[in-house]
């Protein structure tokens, strides 16, 4: 079994501090909620890096990764590690998460970073699509991974999405919660046969949707059959509260 490698993007933490590719920060200026998943409502900042590994066509974030629609000098600055510890340290929240694109390709630098964050008081949530296994200096006290495995009717190959020793990998991390985007009942089929395979758990899902509309719509189709099954549901509450605006 090969373990997947982080892309690399040069030299790494422990050499020099030379930053992370950023998209955007948020949650300091204008407070906003962990809006996905098991800490859905909570009080959260946000540090979203730039660049993803995949390319699925329904990604909310094409603004990460996608240079035939975005510029890339516009959309993403490299910033340290210590000018963001001190972005975080402007808030009195305690949780921070770190979501992407894919911020696990540039997960060497983040370790100094989710470390820094840590001895601040401050928990992490690592928001990832679960195809590159965390190393291990990332599996520590303080942090949670919510792995949303991508699936083919997300307009990805799951053979680029689905990487089986990444998914074992935060499944023995223990430090993991799986949350699948769904907008079908066969959606709800594909999750569960990953889950079946790879031991995935705990299960959550989230309806696919970038509008309050679309989000109560396919919560109406899903919620039965995922109460049936008897997995988590979680909402989109940043898209509920504030129409998907970004930078909250
Ligand atoms: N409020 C809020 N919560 C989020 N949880 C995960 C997000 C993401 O884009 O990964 C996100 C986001 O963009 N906004
Ligand atoms: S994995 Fe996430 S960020 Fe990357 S392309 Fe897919 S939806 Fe977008
Ligand atoms: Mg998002």
């Amino acid at each position: 079994m090969t373990t997947p490698q982080p892309i690399s993007l040069g030299p790494q933490a422990g050499e020099a501090d030379f930053g992370l590719i950023v998209a955007e920060c948020f949650g300091v200026e204008v407070p906003t909620f962990q809006g996905e998943g098991p800490s859905c409502g909570h009080p959260a900042i946000f540090i979203r890096l730039s660049r993803c590994n995949l390319t699925c066509t329904k990604c909310d974030t094409k603004y990460t990764w996608d240079w035939s629609q975005f510029d890339p000098r516009k959309e993403s600055t490299k910033r340290t590690v210590e000018d963001l510890l001190a972005y975080a340290a402007l808030s009195p929240v305690e949780l921070v998460v770190i979501t992407g694109g894919e911020p696990l390709i540039q997960q060497a630098r983040l370790v100094p970073l989710v470390r820094g964050l840590i001895s601040a008081g401050k928990r992490v949530e690592v928001e990832t699509n679960g195809s590159i296994a965390p190393l291990h200096e990332l599996v520590i006290d303080g942090v949670r991974f919510n792995v949303s495995p991508k699936l083919a009717s997300f307009g990805i190959k799951e053979s680029k999405s689905i990487v089986p020793a990444a998914l074992e990998a935060f499944v023995a991390s223990r430090r993991a919660g799986f949350k699948f985007v769904a907008s079908t009942l066969a959606d709800l089929d594909r999750i569960a046969e990953l889950a079946d395979t790879y031991r995935l758990a705990p299960v959550w899902v989230m309806p696919e949707g970038t509008t309050p509309e679309a989000i109560t719509a396919t919560t109406r189709v899903l919620a039965d059959a995922v109460a049936a099954r008897h997995w988590h549901f979680t909402t989109r509450l940043h898209v509920l509260a504030f129409a998907d605006a970004r930078g909250r």
